[in-house]
């Protein structure tokens, strides 16, 4: 019925109405095209996610605390692009965490994959149609910060948009009133009250001395930074800095959803012309599985926790 989209076929192919045309360039999307898909969800399950968890590379493991889960590949969703990043599994798993309905999503989208900001954040108004209160976005990130080590968890307070300097925003376009406003505060688009629960939760699980706090810089990739690049993020106050997450967030945060960003520190970005290690996908990934399990229990914690704390609830 629908077939998988890539990241250059996909606007043209399955949105024939959308604004994006070679003539405009405008990479939006309709409210027709975010409706078809969330009513197709809808009528293929009976989950209504309160909570959303985005799983960067090689997290996909937290979706497996869920009970009831069912599972739609990304290419069998009308309009959803599909992962194309190795530790992107590609699919969307519906399932409670105690008694939190939540949808996971197993991979998400990058700038560098040839999608644009749209497609990357098209899963993000999809949850809010479906009637999602609060998003927790992971990813995996270099730390800048000279104290931070590999295997850190940063829980984001701050972010720098570096991509959004340059024009490529996610709000860029016509502005929809129906998801949110047209120049949206982002001075507090972390929830304070979710920061101080999963440090709570954090210090329950015992694993205070490699939580972190941190601001957390975007850039598009996909090489990993220069020295050059890395002492400039160092001196604009950035503790990390990742591929992702960033145009996520601020969709969520335009929609009105509360949003709680962890950031797993997978290497340390190099600021010396001495040093001799050399960052890699693969190491990325590794840390990634050394940790998975200790997220996926900080994760499954904080939202039982949620529901207890009514943070959920507005
Ligand atoms: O999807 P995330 O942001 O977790 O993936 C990170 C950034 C790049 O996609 C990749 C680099 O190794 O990992
Ligand atoms: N830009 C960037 N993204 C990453 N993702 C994981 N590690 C890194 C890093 O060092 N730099």
């Amino acid at each position: 019925m629908f077939s998988p989209v890539s990241p250059c076929t996909w606007l043209y192919s399955s949105f024939p109405g959308s604004l994006h045309t070679p003539e405009t360039e405008c990479y939006c999307c309709s409210f027709d095209d975010y409706k078809l898909t969330t009513e197709w969800l809808l009528n293929q399950t009976n989950h209504r996610p309160k909570v959303a968890v985005i799983c960067g590379s090689g997290l996909g493991l937290l979706a497996d605390g869920a009970t009831n889960k069912q599972t739609f590949r990304y290419q069998d969703i009308p309009n959803f692009p599909v992962s194309t990043v190795p530790g992107h599994e590609g699919c969307l798993v519906f399932g409670k965490i105690e008694d939190t309905s939540c949808v996971f999503m197993k991979g998400h989208f990058h700038l560098y994959e040839g999608y644009s900001l749209c497609q990357v954040t098209f899963p993000v108004r999809i949850f809010k149609l479906m009637g999602v209160e609060s998003v927790l976005v992971t990813n995996a990130s270099g730390g800048i910060c000279p104290d931070f080590k590999v295997g850190d968890i940063m829980i984001i307070k701050d972010h720098i948009n570096l991509p959004g300097f340059a024009g490529q925003h996610p709000l860029c376009g016509p502005n929809d009133e129906r998801f949110g406003i047209r120049f949206p505060c982002m001075s507090d688009a972390y929830s304070k009250d979710l920061r101080t629960l999963a440090l709570d939760v954090g210090s329950e699980l015992g694993c205070s001395h490699f939580l972190r706090s941190g601001v957390y810089c975007m850039v598009s990739g996909p090489n990993f930074e220069t020295i050059a690049e890395a002492r400039m993020l160092l001196t604009l106050g950035c503790d990390s800095v990742g591929m992702s997450m960033v145009p996520e967030v601020t969709v969520a945060k335009h929609s009105g959803l509360r949003v709680l960003g962890l950031t797993l520190i997978t290497n340390k970005v190099s600021l010396d012309y001495s040093r001799e290690e050399k960052v890699n996908h693969d190491e990325v990934l590794e840390i990634c599985k050394m940790r998975a399990e200790l997220l996926q229990k900080l994760v499954t914690t904080l939202i039982g926790r949620c529901q207890l704390q009514s943070i959920n609830r507005h």
